[in-house]
């Protein structure tokens, strides 16, 4: 009931556990949503992924950094309470200086959250599949991260470094900030529109800590199967707007077939039953508490 049963420095600590594991790939879909992020346990997912790009869209907002802290520490905590799992959130450029990118870390411990990634997108950020991308200078991309792994108050929160700069600069650019920036403390490096497996693999092997795939579809990556990545050397594998474009797929085709049949009818067989969705909130679990509290009888 209530969901997390877990804490968020249980949760934490289960990340670093499983990171320092082997060579095991965690996959992590993005939830849209609090109950989205239930599914991903149910369905036996090691981790679940708060998109920037979803969270945006679930706004009606494009993702050029119009979303502000309290709304992404937020919508984050609202997910990563329904989950036993670690919730990775995408606090883009930190929302600001580095003073600014120390209060995100914090607020986002806070909210629950295990971890956080920031990138060296300058203001205002692209999607980092998009052409047309800039990155600060390295020197200002490290302060960056210096700051989010100094302001944490939980060293098992993880602060993951995003580098955009290979679509701007080239892959020996994006090798270089990877290092750079383990060397300025993040725990994980997120090499943003790598072109080919060989590219993730080459980050995966210049630096120790672990390396994050972005399966974004659409974008400038290939999407590649959980087995060729862990291959490669990925340790974290994101699919950060899949959910989200799944289900807004079947919704419009639901809103064509009401259009068009003059009834919602012939989608019954596709949806999510009552029973299932009383499953995911719990429901019994909520009778049973109320059982227990109004034992009188008239
Ligand atoms: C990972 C990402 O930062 C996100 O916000 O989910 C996006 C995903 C996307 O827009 O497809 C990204 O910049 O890659
Ligand atoms: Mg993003």
């Amino acid at each position: 009931m209530l969901h997390a049963t877990a804490t968020a420095q249980e949760k934490r600590g289960a990340l670093r556990s499983a990171l320092a594991d082997g060579d095991r790939l965690l996959r992590w879909p993005g939830a849209f949503n609090p109950l989205g992020a239930r599914l991903i346990e149910d369905k036996g997912f090691e981790g679940v992924y708060v998109s920037g790009a979803v969270l945006s869209a679930d706004l009606g907002l494009p993702d050029i950094g119009l979303t502000t802290l309290t709304e992404v520490a937020g919508r984050a905590g609202q997910i990563a309470r329904m989950t036993n799992l670690p919730t990775l959130v995408d606090a883009d450029t930190g929302f600001g200086e580095p003073m600014n990118v120390a209060r995100t870390v914090q607020v986002l411990e806070d909210a629950g959250l295990a971890g956080c990634h920031i990138e060296d997108q300058v203001n205002p950020k692209r999607c980092g599949h998009l052409d047309g991308k800039q990155v600060v200078p390295l020197a200002d991309a490290v302060q960056r991260v210096r700051a989010a792994a100094d302001a944490r108050r939980d060293g098992d929160f993880l602060v993951m470094a995003r580098t955009d700069v290979r679509a701007v600069e080239g892959f020996d650019a994006a090798i270089e900030r990877a290092r750079a920036f383990v060397d300025a403390g993040a725990d994980a490096i997120f090499p943003e529109a790598m072109r080919s497996l060989a590219e993730f693999e080459a980050v995966a092997n210049a630096v120790d800590v672990p390396v994050l795939a972005n399966m974004t579809e659409f974008g400038k990556s290939e999407l590649f199967t959980v087995s060729q990545l862990q291959d490669a050397g990925v340790r974290i594998v994101i699919y950060p707007v899949t959910l989200l474009r799944v289900a807004m797929g079947a919704v419009e085709r639901g809103l064509d077939e009401i259009t068009a049949a003059g009834t919602q009818a012939a989608l019954v067989p596709d949806m999510q039953t009552r029973a299932r969705l009383y499953e995911l909130v719990d429901y019994a679990g909520y009778n049973a508490f109320d059982a227990e509290i109004f034992t009188y009888r008239p």
